[in-house]
């Protein structure tokens, strides 16, 4: 098989792409990757070559109404002017929650989307906009082979202890239970970490994606054995907006003392909380290491303390812990946050190497760390080629 794949990382008010080519079963090769911004704000577009180079680079007025489908529409056009003389052979799309039914890439017709539109409830700052923009690209290109990545399914595997809530029954049956998010980032970075060092990928990992939004996951082996996120994207860690963990008794005192709607809960807990919510200034961690405000050190001080607490747990399930691996903006870039949650984790035999963590190197632990400790860059969008060039391959047999 041969040809172009697109991949598209809709978020709240973002997108990612990035053309692949794929040729016979060899990995698809990236050629362009890009990212739009400010959706709904000022909308920002660029677009680099593999080698860095900018291909295209755009902005539009302040409060410009610049919609998914205009944008859409205009990047598919785009795409075909890049790929080579070779023809889009599908898109790849990441959604983040599969549910209960799809725990595996998926080719996307009428039923699986009217399936994923009842998950919204369940990702509201994501579900909503990936859907909308696999339907921008059916509209504009009705016979482009669409696929489904979900951001649940290299969770589902967890034995059952790790997924299931201590509720009734009845509610574990309609799939009230953890599901587990950023699976395709964990899945790349497992990977990653297989060709880098076979034998910690084969022994106990707690990989942290700490991004706008942020989760670890427990692996063992490469496989996920239990991770902070839950039902929702939710739970677990501090992030940039989102609350992460917190006692669902503050849910009921927020709606019978300040008379909040469900709708109003829900926008504090997801967009108002954490980083921004605690801070004051910002939800972006460069900002606030940025900032003298002492809310925003006080912070990122909760930030590095619940990542540590949550490690914690997680290596309870392990039954001990080989490596730690970071990863996604913040994990990848601010050397501040890693050695913060680095020092935190001395007790589990951590030392870190400042000067390797300073330098960004591969390993940022000392030869003396009990615990190895890696950066390892992730690649979402390499993950969604692999699995669509897979579907769209196996439809074309
Ligand atoms: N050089 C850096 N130093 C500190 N934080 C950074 C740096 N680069 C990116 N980040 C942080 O990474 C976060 C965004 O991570 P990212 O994985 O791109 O998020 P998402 O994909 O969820 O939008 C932001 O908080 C941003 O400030
Ligand atoms: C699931 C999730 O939180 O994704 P993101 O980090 O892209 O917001
Ligand atoms: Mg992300």
């Amino acid at each position: 098989m041969a040809g172009a794949l697109l991949t598209l990382n809709a978020g709240s008010s973002s997108i990612k792409f990035a053309i692949f080519q794929v040729e016979g079963s060899g990995d698809p090769q990236a050629v362009a990757r890009g990212k739009i911004e400010g959706i709904g704000t000022a909308p920002h577009l660029i677009a680099r070559a593999a080698n860095g180079a900018v291909l295209t680079e755009k902005r539009w007025e302040d409060g410009a109404d610049l919609s998914h489908e205009a944008f859409l529409g205009d990047l598919l056009d785009w795409v075909d002017t890049h790929v080579d003389g070779d023809r889009l052979i599908g898109v790849g799309n990441r959604v983040v929650h599969g549910g209960r039914d799809f725990f595996a890439p998926v080719a996307i017709d009428d039923t699986v989307l009217d399936r994923l539109d009842a998950l919204c409830p369940l990702a509201p700052l994501h579900q909503p906009h990936s859907l909308h923009a696999i339907r921008a690209v059916r509209a504009a290109r009705p016979s482009l082979r669409q696929v489904a990545c979900f951001d649940t399914a290299f969770h589902h595997e967890q034995p059952a202890v790790a997924t299931r809530f201590a509720l009734p029954r009845a509610l574990e049956e309609e799939g009230v239970r953890r599901y587990g998010f950023h699976g395709l980032s964990y899945e790349y970075v497992a990977g990653r970490l297989a060709e880098l060092d076979p034998p910690l990928a084969a022994g106990r990992v707690i990989a942290a994606h700490l991004g706008n939004g942020a989760s670890l996951c427990a692996m063992h082996g490469g496989r996920s054995i239990d991770t902070t996120m839950g039902f929702t994207a939710l739970d677990g860690l501090m992030m940039g907006t989102r609350c992460g963990t917190i006692d669902p008794g503050v849910i009921f005192y927020l709606m019978r003392q300040h008379g909040l709607s469900a709708d109003a809960v829900e926008h504090l807990l997801y967009d108002r909380s954490g980083l921004l919510g605690v801070s004051g200034v910002s939800s972006d961690m460069r900002a606030l290491l940025d900032s003298d405000d002492p809310r925003s050190a006080e912070a990122i001080d909760l930030f590095t303390y619940r990542i540590a607490r949550e490690s914690g747990a997680l290596v309870a399930s392990l039954g001990g812990v080989d490596g730690v691996v970071f990863t996604a903006g913040i994990g990848e870039n601010a050397t501040e946050v890693r050695a913060r949650v680095c020092a935190r984790l001395g007790w589990l035999g951590v030392v870190l190497d400042e000067q390797a963590n300073e330098r960004g190197e591969p390993v940022i632990s000392t030869p003396e760390s009990r615990v190895t400790v890696r950066v390892i860059p992730t690649d979402e969008e390499a993950m969604i080629a692999i699995h669509a060039r897979d579907v769209v391959g196996s439809a074309a047999r």
